[in-house]
């Protein structure tokens, strides 16, 4: 689904430009879990950005079920964000003032469907997550984890394509990141969901199935967990 080839990334421009990313060529197929790993600085956030659409100025291709998207307008690319991608972050983003089902159901809203659709959906997934009965509840009152599930709630409740997920355990404790990756591993396996993931830990990126290690910017490494 995902096919990147040759990606260079400079921040900066002319003599000043900086050399980010080198002659990234990545595939990722439906239905894969894959970790990336690699030094802070050695360009996984700004590969992330690319590969979530949120980043279109670089140099190379982006075939994206095989449409050249690197060629596509920033209005074509918001708006394949806005159908393809679900995020997941560290620090969980969560607007405190709303509830969790407002939180999870505010990409519904914006995407302009009827509040009765989404409050069937909203349930639904927080059911997914295990968290049935905190759609009345502010963010503020939970626990890390069970923050971290409400964002995982509000990235699938679009039902995007691929998820990404930006050091997804990074705030959270080893207990609580262990039950985070088995709702991603049972995400992945059970509705095939598309996960890419951003970690530090080996233990977390052992969970998935694919880890691809980044150093200055070039890819390393690129091996299936296990083999
Ligand atoms: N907007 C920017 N302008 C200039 N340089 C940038 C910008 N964003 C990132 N960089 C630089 O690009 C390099 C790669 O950054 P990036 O954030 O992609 O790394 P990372 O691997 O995600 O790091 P971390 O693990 O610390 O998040 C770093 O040297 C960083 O300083």
């Amino acid at each position: 689904m995902i096919d990147i080839k040759k990606a260079n990334k400079f921040y900066g421009q002319g003599e000043a430009a900086f050399h980010v990313l080198h002659d990234i060529d990545l595939s990722i197929a439906e239905g894969e879990f894959v970790s990336i790993m690699g030094q802070s600085g050695s360009g996984k956030s700004t590969l992330i950005n690319i590969i979530g659409f949120l980043d279109d100025e670089f140099k190379g291709e982006y075939f994206y079920y095989k449409h050249p998207i690197h060629k596509y307008t920033r209005a074509q690319f918001s708006k394949l964000r806005n159908q393809n991608v679900g995020f997941v972050f560290q620090n969980f983003k969560l607007i405190n003032t709303l509830t969790v089902a407002d939180n999870v159901g505010l990409p519904l809203l914006y995407a302009g469907e009827k509040r009765q659709a989404i409050k069937k959906r909203v349930k639904d997934v927080l059911e997914a997550v295990g968290l049935p009965d905190a759609s009345e509840k502010k963010p503020q009152n939970l626990s890390g984890g069970q923050q971290q599930r409400v964002s995982i709630a509000r990235a699938i409740v679009t039902n995007p394509k691929f998820l990404i997920a930006d050091e997804p355990t990074g705030a959270l404790d080893s207990q609580t990141s262990r039950e985070i990756m088995a709702l991603f591993k049972k995400l992945n396996q059970k509705n095939r969901t598309t996960i890419i993931m951003v970690t530090h830990d080996e233990k977390v990126a052992l969970q998935s199935e694919r880890i691809v290690r980044i150093l200055d910017g070039r890819i390393l490494s690129d091996k299936k967990v296990g083999a």
